[in-house]
């Protein structure tokens, strides 16, 4: 079909615009693509944390689905927040009808620790939501919410992998995004009117182009800033593995990065990429965005959506 290449994202609304359906949104048209969304909750949220989390009814999120794949069509669907148990069944319901490829951010647990998951959902993640997707994206909170294992050192990633392709997704990228950074602990408010009961503790990370190479020995160090120089991620199907190195970026500012980074790999799978070639593009968007990220508020910054625009402009952010 002629147009835009359409790609869907099916999550949380921020509030504040660093992470959820606008980090999806503003990653899709960086990278050339016409996103939608379908939102599942909407969340009140700054730099500082979520101050409120509320879900849609179901019918609300199956008739936003229907409406765009029905009439527009998709050629990827990301999924982000879920929030409870009831849209998590009614997302991978639907999204077992979809051809399309399918990321699955099996979001638990905002950078401040607030959740945005029920604890009571986990179970129709791993059974209902994993077996859907293309590609699976926990980070380590995640992997340890889901699978039990916990993750301190790369060697420890193979394992993780292993346990989340068990779930069914066809491939899985293990984000060693928090190796190297300090746990900021649970707390803080939880999901929906019907009150979240799923807070675990999640870790605050700190903030070119990405390498590869095989597992090496890196120690979990103590804070943020002061861990391993890189950002390591695996990609497997449990045959071929790829391990996706990048420079660690010392910058606080990295709310967002988990959204950025499933987003862009649907939009790279969109435009027809395979998926070990569309994960290495989506970390090399998601590494710049770091690099760029910036203060907003008094608390964590997001991570700069328009940084390509950006250098291509000559490096300043245009002012009005
Ligand atoms: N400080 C950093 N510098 C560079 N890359 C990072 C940094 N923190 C996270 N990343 C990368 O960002 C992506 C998202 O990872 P992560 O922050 O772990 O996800 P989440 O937002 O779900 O917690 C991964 O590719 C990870 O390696
Ligand atoms: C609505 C919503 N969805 C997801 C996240 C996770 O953000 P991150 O990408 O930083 O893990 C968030 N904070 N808010």
């Amino acid at each position: 079909m002629a147009g835009p290449v359409r790609v869907l994202t099916v999550a949380g609304s921020d509030s504040g615009g660093g992470a959820g359906i606008q980090a999806d949104l503003k990653t899709m048209l960086a990278l050339g693509t016409h996103g939608m969304s379908v939102i599942a909750a909407v969340t009140a949220q700054n730099s500082l944390g979520v101050q409120g989390a509320w879900e849609l009814p179901v019918e609300a999120v199956r008739a936003q689905y229907r409406s765009v794949v029905d009439d527009i069509g998709v050629q990827a669907v990301k999924t982000g927040m879920l929030a409870s148990p009831e849209l998590v069944e009614c997302v991978a319901e639907l999204l077992a009808g979809t051809d399309a490829p399918v990321v699955v951010d099996p979001v638990g647990v905002s950078k401040h620790g607030d959740a945005l998951l029920a604890a009571s959902a986990l179970d129709a993640v791993r059974t209902k939501l994993l077996p859907t997707a293309t590609v699976a994206t926990p980070n380590l909170d995640e992997v340890a919410q889901l699978t039990g294992v916990r993750v301190e050192s790369e060697s420890d990633m193979r394992r993780a992998a292993a346990a989340v392709l068990g779930f069914g997704p066809r491939w899985v990228v293990i984000k060693g995004g928090h190796l190297g950074s300090s746990g900021s602990g649970a707390g803080g408010s939880g999901v929906g009117g019907s009150g979240g009961d799923g807070s675990v503790a999640s870790g605050s990370a700190a903030g070119g182009s990405v390498g590869s190479g095989s597992a090496g020995s890196s120690s979990a160090a103590d804070g943020p800033g002061a861990g391993s120089a890189e950002a390591v991620d695996l990609l497997t199907d449990g045959s071929e593995e790829h391990w996706l190195r990048a420079p660690r970026h010392d910058n606080r500012h990295t709310h967002g990065t988990g959204c950025t980074l499933a987003s862009a790999i649907a939009a790279q799978l969109a435009k027809g990429q395979s998926v070990p070639e569309a994960v290495r593009a989506a970390k090399e968007y998601v590494t710049g965005a770091i690099a760029a990220g910036f203060a907003l508020g008094g608390g964590i910054g997001p991570v700069d959506h328009g940084w390509r625009f950006k250098a291509a402009e000559g490096d300043s952010p245009a002012r009005p």
